[in-house]
């Protein structure tokens, strides 16, 4: 593919090439393909509202970070691969309780079997969010290995699912439309690509700028998008000049998990990503209780939704809400279950 130039005569022939890539790679890391799965005592059993991962070459100081933020000791050592294993710790920020998962170093090829990658890396795929842990002191190419060997297996890091959309038909050939110009594919590429999917009748609606890599992901249908924080961690070991660049890089914060320095702001980088929103509930003539929230995950937290988080039969008893806060039109309006909520609104539930 890097030998052929992109033009319009060629377009056709590299989305058949970009297609058939995509279909090799899924063979490879089919579980079938032998080595794949959780495998015993890796996965482990998931507690608290959302889990985060930590991922990173050996000795670049997960342990150190997870031991700090939860209490939970996870030995950490000079010497690579001293986790070998996954070693589960939680801790509660903002009323919230939250898994931490530390894992065992990976490796470049991880994902093709190399060390215990591809178990890591299937754990990682569970997570609500990763944390990316790379070593300020060893070279910023680690990033782009690690987000290769994700991206390898499917996981799409801080990005949002492509929005194309995909109507099979019957009849009448590939169709496509656009809302936006599209300047990544054109309409030979995408040809190309249906026909190794064996998709010869279907109207196809670009809404957004995608490329052909984003069409295959929609195509290929288990992509997994799951947010990751960049921890540069070990900063104790630079000058202000160098950490001043670290600041460019996005998504990022830099840490000494050794030293303690700059947790607070991973903290609360980590409580930003993981969009958790707060429900206080209020029985009915009582005050509040802002002692215990009961947590909710955004796309998920409307008023039904925050029944059924009470208790599982509770949902088909209600009517409604009064809520008060950030998604009331006025304090105490009344809303209806499908009604969705925001971080630290007041709900009375209204029952049957
Ligand atoms: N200077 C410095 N050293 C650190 C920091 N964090 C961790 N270390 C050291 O780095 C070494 C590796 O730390 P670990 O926490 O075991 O690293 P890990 O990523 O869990 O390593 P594996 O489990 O082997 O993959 C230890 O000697 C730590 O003391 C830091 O912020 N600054
Ligand atoms: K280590
Ligand atoms: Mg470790």
């Amino acid at each position: 593919m890097s030998k052929t130039q992109k033009n319009k005569a060629t377009s056709y022939h590299l989305g058949q090439l970009r297609a058939k890539l995509a279909k090799l790679k899924r063979e490879l890391i089919a579980p079938s393909s032998g080595g794949g799965g959780g495998g015993a005592g890796f996965d482990v059993a998931r507690t608290g509202i959302a889990t985060v991962g930590f991922v990173g070459f050996p000795s670049v100081g997960k342990s150190t970070l997870m031991s700090g933020m939860t209490g939970q000791d996870s030995l950490a050592a000079a010497y690579e691969f001293t986790t070998l294993t996954t070693v589960p710790g939680s801790l509660t920020y903002r009323g919230a309780p939250i898994q931490i998962l530390d894992l065992p170093g990976i490796i470049e090829g991880a994902k093709d079997g190399k060390g215990r990658g591809r178990q890591v890396i299937a754990v990682a795929r569970t997570c609500n969010l990763i944390f990316i842990v790379l070593d300020v002191c060893k070279p910023l190419k680690d990033k782009a290995l690690l987000e290769h060997e994700l991206e390898g297996v499917g996981i799409r890091l801080n990005k949002r699912p492509p929005n194309i959309y995909i109507q099979k038909k019957d009849k009448g050939g590939i169709a496509v439309t656009n809302t936006v110009p599209l300047t990544k594919i054109d309409h030979d590429e995408i040809r190309a690509i249906c026909s190794e999917y064996r998709i010869s009748n279907a109207s196809i609606a670009f809404r957004s700028d995608a490329s052909s890599e984003d069409f295959i992901d929609v195509l290929e249908g288990n992509r997994i998008y799951i947010p990751a924080i960049y921890v540069l961690n070990k900063i104790d070991q630079i000058s202000i000049q160098e950490l001043d660049l670290l600041y460019k890089i996005p998504m990022s914060v830099p840490i000494s998990s050794r030293m303690w320095l700059n947790v607070d702001e991973l903290m609360e980088k980590m409580w930003t990503e993981l969009r958790l929103v707060r429900i206080y509930t209020k029985p009915r003539k009582q005050q509040p209780d802002y002692s215990q929230p009961v947590v909710l995950r955004e796309g998920r937290a409307t008023v039904a939704d925050l029944a059924s988080a009470i208790h599982r039969d509770l949902k088909n008893n209600i009517k409604g809400a009064k809520v008060w806060g950030m998604s009331a039109k006025f304090p105490g309006q009344i809303c209806s279950p499908e009604h969705v909520l925001s971080d630290e609104d007041v709900v009375s539930l209204i029952k049957r």
